[in-house]
């Protein structure tokens, strides 16, 4: 047993900007930083759920990942399966406690977004599409969550609709990516189902709707600082036009990390934007 494997298999890089994300929410939501401990709470219920979701993700996912990603803590050994579905478990308890804390609204919001990462990876993963709504949604109500803990939507709804079609593009093209070890396990994913080809179309279309998507807030009146969006988009149609280029493994592995590298770019565009 590896301690490290207790930091490694939570994905902290995902956790840490989720928990950014939520936060952005709060303020995109009232305008401005909420107070300190809603602000350390709301980062606090994100980060723990997504920490749980990706550790029990793995633990159901131990066949595919002996396959997919053999260097991951669990296919590798670092730490033991029944050890990783009780360490998930804690995690999305102390989650619940925090969102205890905050309001009804948010502990109930985040009993629902717990449940539904566990059941993505216990049984809905594997279904065509179904698994990829669901992983977005989890994203888009990341935002919303923020929202939720300060009573007030404000702009959090054009962040959500964002980080939904960003995430939908971004999850079927690394279904294009894990096709060899899916169809190891029988996994029915889009790609399996669908080809790769008509899958990449997808993805690219649901890249170009979030480029769409992205000048949302201007019809809002967010000032001309948005316009940092213009280089994020830029990199949203590069990734989508590999995926339309190619869907070997490597194309899709470089079109999904572009999209992340966009995520970021973007939530710290929106980030600025929201606070200076
Ligand atoms: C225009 C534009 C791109 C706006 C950004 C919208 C926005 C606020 C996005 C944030 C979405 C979010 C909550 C991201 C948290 C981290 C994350 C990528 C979660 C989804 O993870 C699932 C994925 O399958 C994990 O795979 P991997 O990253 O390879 O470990
Ligand atoms: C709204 C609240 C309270 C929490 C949301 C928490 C967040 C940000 C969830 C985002 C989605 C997420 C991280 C879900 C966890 C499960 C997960 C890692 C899904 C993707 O896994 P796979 O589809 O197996 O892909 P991998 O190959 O990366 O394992
Ligand atoms: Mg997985």
């Amino acid at each position: 047993m590896e301690f490290k494997a207790f930091i490694e298999i939570t994905r902290p890089h995902n956790c840490a900007l989720a928990g950014v994300v939520g936060v952005l929410g709060s303020i995109v939501a009232v305008g401005h930083l909420p107070d300190a401990l809603t602000t350390a709470l709301v980062f606090l219920v994100v980060t723990l759920g997504c920490a749980g979701g990706n550790t029990i993700n793995d633990y159901f996912d131990y066949e595919i990942d002996k396959i997919n990603r053999p260097d991951r803590p669990l296919p590798r050994g670092a730490m033991g399966r029944r050890t990783a579905i009780y360490y998930s478990l804690l995690l999305f308890a102390v989650g619940l406690v925090f969102a205890y804390m905050i309001n009804v609204y948010a502990f109930l919001l985040a009993l629902v977004a717990y449940a539904a990462m566990f059941l993505y990876a216990w049984k809905l993963k594997p279904l065509p599409f179904v698994g990829n709504l669901v992983v977005a949604s989890l994203t888009g109500a990341t935002p919303l969550y923020g929202a939720v803990s300060v009573e007030h939507l404000g702009l959090a709804g054009y962040l959500a609709v964002c980080a939904f079609l960003v995430n939908v593009a971004r999850e079927v093209i690394k279904d294009i990516e894990d096709i060899e070890g899916d169809l190891a396990k029988g996994a029915r994913t889009l790609p399996i189902v669908w080809g790769k080809r008509n899958a990449a179309y997808l993805g690219a279309a649901f890249a170009v709707l979030t480029v769409v998507a992205s000048f949302l807030p201007i019809t809002a009146g967010v000032g001309l600082g948005y316009y940092a969006m213009v280089p994020v988009d830029l990199i949203i149609l590069y990734a989508a036009y590999l995926i339309l280029r190619s869907q070997e493994r490597e194309a899709a592995h470089s079109s999904q990390k572009l999209l992340k590298v966009s995520i970021f770019l973007a939530v710290m565009a929106f980030l600025v934007a929201a606070l200076v």
